[in-house]
């Protein structure tokens, strides 16, 4: 037996939802430019749940169904008052509040297919509610209650702010949920299905996907990102700060993919609307940045920018707070963990792969009063 490092091009189950093709990114056929041009986040929701595009009443009856579950129960909003707050990351309070939420919900442990899709719509509606709460709270701020009227990009950032955002505001945010909803078998997606593999629940699946997509190799580079950019400051610093970084053998955040070798087909939609959004906001010093990075980082190294990069300035454009970043995107991803959850469960088989020993051998015991 022989192990391969990070199980790199293992390929470890079939699905339909997502593909990665000679670079290409698919939602069920569809190439993502098309979908990011032209989808709501709840359209392509639909289609990752049900593998087809919805008509208008489908889409009409989920947009209902996610406005109608938005609210959480008031013990997440008080469990959040007893946090240390200023030490919480808000990725741990929501990892916490997703498992706290499966306590309230009463078909937690019902693993039929119609709970295991009510279940789904629930979570979905209310884990963007919870990230705003929780932004809100930690700042002595009352959380706003969601509206049945807003869709659900628009809900997120009226939720976060308290008042209603612009329609540039809703575009790009609909547009960066679409862009990170799903991504075949990245780490939190398989961390998601290894856990529901085990027949365990929705709640703990969606808890185990949180944990894995905090870590800084996946979706926490987002928020180094920004950490970075505000620490280079100034385009002028760029240059070394950069050579620097890359001299020492350390890893610049947002760049670089395990699938994809000439790019991230992600990538170019979020430069274009950072290109955007820093010119309406007066901050172009962040593109302006932004891009020296990329050209040193692609000249030096051959690595191109991931998801990660230059969405952490089109999120500073929209007025998010930077730690709020990786929660902002486990909201879109929960739509692909569920998808992911539920196509495991319809053909489910335990994942236990096997481990390449390399310890000793044939040890004799010894007594613990015999051992040194
Ligand atoms: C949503 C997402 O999850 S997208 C990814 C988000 N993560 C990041 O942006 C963090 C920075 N990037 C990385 O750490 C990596 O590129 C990963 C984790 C994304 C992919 O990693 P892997 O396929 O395992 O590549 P690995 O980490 O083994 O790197 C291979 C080589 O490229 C180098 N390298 C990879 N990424 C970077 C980077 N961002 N900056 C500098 N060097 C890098 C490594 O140092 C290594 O060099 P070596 O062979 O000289 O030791
Ligand atoms: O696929 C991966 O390894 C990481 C990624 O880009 C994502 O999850 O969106």
């Amino acid at each position: 037996m022989t192990a391969t490092r990070g199980l790199e091009g293992v390929v470890a189950t079939t699905s339909s939802i997502s593909s990665i093709i000679d670079d290409t990114l698919t939602y069920v056929g569809y190439n993502i430019d098309d979908l990011a041009q032209n989808a709501s986040f709840e359209e392509v929701v639909y289609l990752l749940w049900h593998r087809k595009l919805p008509n208008k009443e489908q889409l009409e009856e989920l947009r209902k169904q996610l406005a109608e579950n938005a609210s959480i129960p008031n013990e997440i909003l008080e469990h959040f008052k007893t946090y240390p707050i200023d030490k919480v990351h808000p990725m741990a309070a929501l990892r916490t509040a997703v498992s706290l939420l499966g306590l309230y919900d009463e078909e937690a442990d019902n693993m039929s297919d119609e709970a295991n899709y009510r279940k789904a719509i629930r979570l979905q509606a209310k884990i963007s509610t919870i990230v705003a709460a929780f932004a809100r709270i930690r700042k002595g701020l009352e959380p706003v209650q969601p509206r049945t009227d807003l869709g659900f990009a628009a809900n997120f950032l009226y939720m976060l702010k308290g008042e209603e955002p612009d329609q540039t505001s809703i575009e790009a945010f609909n547009k960066a949920l679409v862009l990170h909803a799903d991504h075949e078998l990245n780490a939190s997606t398989f961390t998601a299905r290894v856990c529901v593999a085990t027949l365990s629940d929705i709640y703990s699946g969606i808890t185990a996907a949180i944990g894995a997509l905090k870590g800084p190799l996946h979706g926490g580079a987002n928020e180094r990102v920004m950490r970075m950019l505000t620490e280079i400051g100034e385009p002028e610093n760029v240059e070394s700060y950069i050579r620097e970084k890359l001299a020492n053998k350390e890893k610049i955040m947002g760049f670089g993919h395990r699938v994809y070798r000439k790019g991230d087909p992600r990538a170019k939609h979020l430069k274009e609307m950072s290109r955007r959004l820093t010119e309406i906001t007066g901050e172009t010093k962040w593109y302006e940045m932004s891009t020296k990075i990329e050209e040193i980082v692609t000249s030096e190294k051959s690595l191109p920018p991931n998801v990660d990069f230059y969405s952490a300035s089109v999120y500073h454009c929209l007025g998010i707070d930077h730690d709020l970043f990786t929660p902002i995107f486990a909201i879109s991803r929960t739509s692909g963990w569920l998808a992911h959850i539920l196509e495991q469960y319809e053909n489910n088989r335990l994942i236990r792969p096997r481990a390449e020993y390399t310890g000793p051998e044939k040890q004799v015991f010894i007594p613990i009063e015999k051992r040194s």
